[in-house]
């Protein structure tokens, strides 16, 4: 068997550095040995979703209930992790890789997910710009700027692959498009994991998107072959897994104890733990019915729920516990800075009063305010393994979704709506171009957030919702709002190469996506197939 780069796929310069015939071997081998157990996985999301479909609830499971009363904790945590009170996010471009190295955060969590678009280009280059960056010898000069990495201390980077559920088209074996998580994972560690053992510094990876313990023990057991298959040291990888599905809430020790020999810790990712939670209750009835994005907070009580137990399961497994994204970036307007600092001030104290070891931030302007915060909570240590272990969360109260009621009814206004798509849309828009992650209204969006948008139109489309206007949502409300917000993106985007373009698909896309009664389960993968 073996991998080929599809005809037609965009010419990368730099790719031969990158798709070496040892790196396609290795990739090769990765697919033998789990292509199958991965599509028996991704079958497995849809037999349980199914199930609530029916009717079911989620619960803590009675299998492994022995997992959860046991007396385990994690592997060690290396020197190179031990203090994470500030993790700056980014995609991996060559100008954010250098910014993101040189913010002042601990970490960077170079994200080849939710904040990238995974167009080829930006498949390979993220892969060549994270092995320059890994080595010190990342540079560039760009808009009369030169970039180079400053004199001192780096992020330490933490990658994040994309989830199970994405395929890579350009790269094909026996017919089948490779697993996107394996090619990111794969390609990162092969060109990089002694170096960055070597160098005490890795390899280190974030794990998103996951709904079954089964998950993570396939990725441990791809962490185990990969070691041994490049001569690395058992045990040497570290992995932090994003508790960002409202299955894995259920399942948080035992996504610690599946990865027990490579975990660091788990981190609170809110965006798609909302959208995942929207999903998965789509047609649950009324009382699954969530409010307007923007009044969702974590104050939620099934939020807060959610944030307790991870702090909790964490601390009592001798793992960290990271929080989550606050979505507000600095902005050039005083007032709106001004908001957008004390909302982060707000989150991240919340997040270091709760027990937390540090958090992320999406903007280099917010490592300052995130460090002040955690470094007050943290005093000498670099943890608070200590606190928080005695939170009892009842299964029940992390679907409470009811709580945010008034009355009895869900409030659901036209602007929330309007928001909602014209959010979704410019992301789409912004997607499809090649960025996976841009600022709208001051706040950052990216595929998560934008899948929590879309998500919601659908299911308040599907539920006969009505407005606060006294509107109802209808297909036609929908269309006639999409069309709006194309209208005010037209100018924009028409200066763009091929704007017109995308911006039609990205309108098509979203109308479909909001309007046809059966749900998509990722934007991302209908969008993929619209790019080239
Ligand atoms: C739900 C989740 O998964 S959250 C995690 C995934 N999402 C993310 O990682 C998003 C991260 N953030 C970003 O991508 C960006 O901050 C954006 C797109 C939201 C805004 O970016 P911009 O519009 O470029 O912001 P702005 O103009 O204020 O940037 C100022 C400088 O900071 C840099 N910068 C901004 N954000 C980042 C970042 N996250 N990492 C590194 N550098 C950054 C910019 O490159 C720019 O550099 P320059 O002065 O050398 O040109
Ligand atoms: O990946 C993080 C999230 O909030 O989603
Ligand atoms: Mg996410």
């Amino acid at each position: 068997m073996s991998i080929s780069v599809v005809a037609g796929a965009p010419v990368v310069p730099g790719a031969e550095r990158v798709l070496t015939p040892a790196a396609l071997e290795f990739l090769d081998a990765l697919h033998a040995k789990f292509g199958d157990r991965r599509r028996e996985l991704l079958a497995l999301r849809t037999t349980r979703r199914d199930a609530v479909a029916a009717g079911a609830t989620l619960d803590f499971l009675p299998e492994t209930a022995e997992i959860r009363a046991g007396d385990w904790t994690v592997a060690p945590t290396p020197a190179y992790l031990s203090d994470r009170r500030v993790e700056i996010t980014g995609p991996t471009d060559r100008k954010m890789t250098i910014n993101a190295m040189n913010s002042g955060a601990k970490v960077w969590l170079a994200d080849m997910e939710d904040a990238n678009t995974p167009h080829w280009p930006n498949v390979i280059d993220g892969q060549i710009n994270l092995a320059d960056a890994i080595r010190e010898t990342i540079t560039l000069e760009q808009g009369g700027k030169s970039y180079r990495l400053a004199d001192g201390e780096h992020a330490v980077i933490v990658m994040r692959p994309r989830g199970w559920h994405l395929p890579e088209k350009h790269l094909i074996r026996a017919g089948e498009p490779l697993s996107g998580s394996l090619v990111d994972f794969g390609l990162y560690f092969f060109h990089n994991a002694s170096e960055l053992l070597a160098r005490g510094r890795g390899p280190a990876f974030y794990l998103p998107k996951m709904e079954s313990h089964l998950e993570a023990r396939l990725w441990a057991e791809v962490f185990a072959f990969a070691e041994q298959y490049c001569g690395i040291p058992a045990g040497s990888v570290r992995a932090t897994m994003l508790i960002e599905t409202i299955w894995a809430a259920f399942e948080m020790d035992e996504f610690l104890y599946e990865l027990r020999d490579y975990a660091s810790g788990l981190n609170a990712g809110r965006w798609d733990y909302l959208f995942s939670a929207i999903k998965t209750f789509r047609d649950a009835g009324p009382d699954f019915v969530l409010p307007d994005r923007n009044t969702i907070t974590m104050a939620a009580p099934f939020m807060k729920a959610y944030s307790d137990l991870l702090v909790a399961t964490c601390h009592k497994r001798g793992a960290y516990a990271i929080g989550g994204m606050a979505a507000f970036i600095p902005s050039k307007d005083p007032a709106a800075n001004e908001v957008a600092f004390a909302k982060v001030r707000a989150d991240k104290t919340r997040e270091a009063d709760a027990g937390y070891e540090g958090s992320w931030v999406a903007h280099p302007g917010l490592v300052p305010v995130c460090r002040e915060i955690f470094d007050a909570a943290l005093g000498d240590g670099v943890n608070q393994l200590d606190k928080g272990r005695d939170a009892q969360v009842p299964g029940p109260e992390l679907l409470n979704f009811k709580s945010l009621q008034i009355d009895g009814v869900t409030p659901v206004t036209e602007a929330g709506l309007r928001g909602n798509i014209s959010v979704a849309l410019e992301y789409l828009v912004t997607w499809l171009s090649g960025r996976g992650a841009v600022a709208i209204h001051h706040l950052m969006e990216d595929a998560a957030t934008a899948e929590i948008s879309r998500s919601q139109v659908w299911q308040w489309l599907q539920a006969h919702t009505m407005l606060d206007t006294g509107r109802m949502v209808t297909v036609a409300l929908i269309t006639e709002i999409a069309d709006a917000a194309t209208e005010d993106l037209a100018d924009a985007w028409a200066e763009i190469p091929h704007g017109r373009n995308l911006l039609a698909d990205a309108r098509n896309l979203l109308v479909d996506l909001t309007t046809r009664k059966n749900y998509v389960d990722f934007l991302t993968l209908p969008a993929y197939d619209l790019i080239p």
